[in-house]
């Protein structure tokens, strides 16, 4: 049920994408009674027939599931949604190790982005008050004199609308944030990294059936780069390669369809078998690159806030881009709440300064992962870590809880938070490893009086 509307106000409060944290917002924008109009560089998704060709999908964790919770519609994605309760990992021989991502019952969920973007744009669009129009590029943003220069794709048409208020949740590229970025003082970074991704196929088997442990994250972990395959509802999976451009083993090294497959069938021996696409995907599939986007301010006045990767684009590995920005949507409503909307300029100016400090955390962690996912998981020791800090988490709830939990889990701690516990927590376990061989050598003495000597000095 919608919450009891705020009188409208006249003009509609304008939305700049209406891709997964745009169309969310405003859903929340719409419950608080104001007029919402969407603007669309792409065809509409659920007309346009073409995204339905790949089935791309995303780990979809806590602070993901409270950004649905809040406009009521956690249901409608459950039921498309497989969870994932651990990580498996194919070394080269085919043989799997595992690790659990949390406690019993916990999990993320792989979540198609094509059905859950049409979700969203069918809850938003069946809003009496949302407009979404689709096929209109922002090309120029005034903004002193609060006017979009927009071009309706299909005519070339160009022409301006007025604003009174604007989010720019437009995408890495944002071309909101473009605008910000000429203002006085205002810092931007971008950085890619040496690797880029390509999205693969892990066919499904007879009947739709999974041709691997459907409720997991799957990585071949192979040092300096992966693949990693998620579930999807029909049976097959999405793998996605990360892979240096250039270099020895590289995108740029493999040319003709007999050196993929000599190179996968070397590294990914136990998977090459259910990849019948291998050669054409690898080829068709564009190669995609990572990057990393920081800038400051968010906001114009109180006129214009970014939100979502516009504002924060962070690396995949994580899996945490799409669940931050539904988190920037409940951080936002929340403030409207405290705040009230008599005060936009407030929210803005509060919501850049508690989210800027939470989303840096999270490029850093998202950087992070990648080493743990390409290479640490290969490492027994690593692993052996991982289960003492599961015991050490059993054993003195509340004292302790593992980075992964923290990040994926615990949506009432703030980023930043997490990655401050999780360096802390981790010092801790680089001082009792050396005490620690086996799994069993926890219940020792002189290990369990280490563990309670740190926790006691925390
Ligand atoms: C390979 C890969 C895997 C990922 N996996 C995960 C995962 O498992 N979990 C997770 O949480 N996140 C994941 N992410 C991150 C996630 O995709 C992004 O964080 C998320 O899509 C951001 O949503 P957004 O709405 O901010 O931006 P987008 O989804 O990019 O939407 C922006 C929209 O704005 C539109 N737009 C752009 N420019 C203009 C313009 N000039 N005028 C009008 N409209 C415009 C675009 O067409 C688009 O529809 C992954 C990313 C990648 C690359
Ligand atoms: N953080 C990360 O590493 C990544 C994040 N993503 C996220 O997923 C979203 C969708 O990705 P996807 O569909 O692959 O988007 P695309 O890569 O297809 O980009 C969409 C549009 O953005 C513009 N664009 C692309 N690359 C650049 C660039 N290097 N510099 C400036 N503009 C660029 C182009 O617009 P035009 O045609 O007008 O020039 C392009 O058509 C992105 O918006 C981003 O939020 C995607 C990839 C990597
Ligand atoms: N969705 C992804 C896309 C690309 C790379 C990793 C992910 C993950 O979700 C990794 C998972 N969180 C993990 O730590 O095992």
């Amino acid at each position: 049920m919608d919450s009891s509307p705020a009188t409208p106000a006249a003009e509609p409060l304008v939305i700049m994408g209406a891709g997964l944290v745009g169309t969310l917002l405003a859903l929340y924008l719409t419950r608080r009674g104001h007029p919402v109009h969407l603007y669309e560089r792409l065809p509409d998704p659920r007309k346009a027939g073409l995204r339905e060709a790949r089935s791309i999908n995303l780990a979809l964790s806590d602070r993901g599931w409270r950004g649905l919770a809040g406009v009521g519609i956690t249901d409608d994605i459950r039921k498309v949604g497989i969870p994932m309760y651990r990580r498996v990992m194919h070394d080269q021989r085919g043989q799997l190790t595992y690790q659990p991502y949390g406690q019993e019952g916990q999990a993320i969920f792989s979540v198609s982005r094509d059905s859950l973007n049409r979700t969203l744009l069918n809850l938003a669009e069946a809003k009496p008050n949302v407009e979404i129009t689709f096929g209109q590029k922002l090309t120029q943003l005034d903004l002193p004199g609060r006017r979009l220069h927009l071009r309706d794709v299909a005519s070339a048409r160009e022409y301006d609308v007025p604003y009174q208020r604007l989010f720019g949740v437009d995408g890495a590229w944002s071309a909101v944030r473009g605008a910000l970025q000429r203002l006085d003082r205002a810092d931007y970074s971008q950085q890619y990294l040496e690797y880029g991704y390509k999205e693969l196929t892990i066919a499904a088997g007879p009947g739709g059936a999974w041709q691997l442990e459907k409720n997991a994250l799957h990585i071949w972990p192979r040092g300096n780069y992966l693949m990693i395959a998620l579930p999807n509802l029909d049976g097959s999976f999405n793998a996605t390669l990360f892979f240096p451009y250039e270099g020895p083993l590289s995108f740029e090294s493999l040319r003709t369809p007999e050196e993929v497959e000599r190179f996968f069938g070397d590294v990914f021996p136990d998977v090459v078998p259910l990849m019948p696409e291998l050669d054409t995907e690898f080829f068709d599939h564009p190669t995609g690159s990572l990057v990393t986007i920081r800038c400051w301010p968010w906001s114009y006045q109180d006129s214009v806030l970014l939100l979502g990767d516009a504002a924060h684009a962070i690396v995949p590995f994580y899996g945490q881009g799409m669940n931050a920005g539904f988190e920037d949507c409940t951080v936002l409503d929340r403030l409207l709440d405290e705040l009230g909307e008599d005060n936009w300029g407030q929210v803005l100016d509060q919501f850049e300064r508690l989210r800027k400090p939470n989303t840096d955390a999270m490029a850093e962690l998202a950087l992070y992962n990648f080493v743990e996912m390409r290479d640490h998981v290969a490492d027994p020791r690593f692993l052996l870590q991982k289960r003492i800090e599961s015991k050490i988490a059993a054993q003195f709830p509340g004292q302790w809880l593992p980075l992964y939990s923290r990040v994926t889990f615990s949506p009432d701690t703030p980023y930043a938070e997490a990655w401050a516990a999780g360096q802390h927590q981790e010092a801790i376990m680089q001082r009792l490893m050396p005490h620690i061989q086996e799994e069993t050598d926890y219940e020792k003495p002189e290990v369990q009086a280490l563990v309670e000597q740190e926790l006691a000095s925390k």
